[in-house]
């Protein structure tokens, strides 16, 4: 590899599409001279409207086939039917990835199961286009079950409503949850995908590398702006180079004495202030009970918009002032609000008095916090579930 940095990386680029014989020789040429050992190609292209270009299909398998042999570089391809891995197959392609959509559906993950059953191909399965990890997890389980050992994750984010600046949203937690699940699995970030746009890249790949993903996947074309396909995404494989180039690599774990005496120092404050916050959580929690409590006494809805107004935009601002970022402090209302009114709600149906007296719950808070109750909502606080139910999982 020419970028020394990245030697402990998987780096594979190559363009969204084969368009031509020439295209592609053009493109992945200075790629292997560049020390790319895979490349990757797409044939056949899933395209959310029809009328874009859809991939040329098993035309282009000989051209591909030919330039692996010629330039003795692995090609790597989307597949989304049992046909596609035949065909790809029947001409030396053992290295394929199946994409967001097929991920989010089992039957279509199963059938590309079944027909690399007892297979020795490589397969990477992308996230689910939402922001679903248990699709995801499914999707590598039902690849495992079929006697698949070389199996890669990749994070191309997720889809958004309504236009945002990423293409498809990080959500680092969701890579994050799953790399947490499937410890022996390379996780590969995508950005093209989850940019959309050239300029923003090196940002997302630099942040794939500070969380010490295992590498990257990026479209690259000799001529991005003429690409028949994800045009605005792609670079000139000079311009990929460049970015390998800037990208700061990061090691696993601290290494030296003096540092590990300095992070477990802070990690000791990082605890202390924890358990400020949950002793903070847990009496908010209990006073919303309590309020909860009043209002079904007095017959008042749970849900008070006013006042949650209120709330929500007086805690940005005081995040603000705080030096704080308004925007993860809204969120985590947001969270803290819905739970709030779900606790409510229980309080309610239950009909029980709060668990802690009126008004000062200090030592209530502390007994509680030292395991002496049940409250509180085991499923929301473990960190492997997923996004609970009608919460959206945090924007970068
Ligand atoms: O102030 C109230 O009425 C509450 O119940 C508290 C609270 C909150 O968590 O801050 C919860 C629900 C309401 O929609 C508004 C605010």
């Amino acid at each position: 590899m020419v970028i020394e940095s990245m030697q402990d990386k998987v780096i594979i680029a190559g363009p969204c599409s084969v368009e031509t014989p020439e295209q592609l020789r053009a493109t992945v040429v200075p790629l292997v001279a560049g020390g790319i050992k895979e490349i990757r190609v797409g044939i056949w292209k899933p395209r959310t409207r029809p009328g874009s270009f859809e991939g040329l299909g098993k035309q282009a398998l000989p051209w591909v086939e030919a330039l692996g042999n010629e330039l003795e570089v692995d090609f790597t391809t989307e597949v989304a039917r049992p046909l596609h891995v035949e065909e790809a197959l029947r001409h030396n392609i053992t290295r394929f990835w199946i994409g967001a959509r097929s991920t989010t559906n089992p039957f279509t993950v199963q059938e590309l199961a079944e027909a690399m059953r007892g297979l020795k191909v490589s397969v990477m399965i992308k996230n689910p286009v939402n922001p679903d990890p248990a699709l995801w997890i499914g999707a590598v389980e039902r690849m495992q079950a079929m006697g698949i050992e070389d199996i890669r994750l990749i994070h191309r984010g997720f889809s958004n409503y309504s236009d945002t600046f990423y293409r498809n949203s990080p959500m680092w937690q969701l890579p994050i949850s799953l790399k947490t699940h499937f410890p022996d699995l390379p996780m590969l970030c995508d950005p093209s995908h989850i940019c959309g746009r050239r300029d923003t890249l090196a940002q997302v790949a630099q942040m794939a590398m500070d969380l010490n993903f295992d590498g990257l996947m990026v479209e690259t074309h000799h001529q991005p702006d003429a690409a028949w396909s994800d045009a605005v995404q792609q670079l000139t494989p000079e311009a990929f180079f460049a970015l390998l180039k800037g990208l700061r690599t990061v090691r696993e774990a601290v290494e030296s004495w003096e540092a590990k005496k300095i992070l477990q120092g802070l990690r000791d404050a990082i605890d202390a202030c924890d358990r400020e916050l949950m002793e903070a959580l847990l009496r908010r929690q209990n006073l919303a009970k309590e309020v909860g409590l009043l209002k079904k006494k007095h017959g008042v809805a749970l849900f008070q918009r006013e006042r949650w107004k209120q709330v929500f935009a007086s805690r940005a601002e005081w995040a603000e002032a705080a030096g704080l970022d308004a925007a993860f402090v809204q969120h985590m209302y947001e969270l803290i609000h819905v739970h709030a009114l779900k606790t409510q709600e229980a309080a309610l149906q239950s009909g029980g008095p709060p668990s802690s007296p009126p008004g000062s719950p200090k030592n209530g808070v502390k007994a509680q916090l030292n395991g002496k109750t049940k409250d509180g909502d085991q499923k929301d606080s473990n960190p492997d579930s997923s996004p609970a139910e009608g919460e959206n999982p945090a924007e970068e």
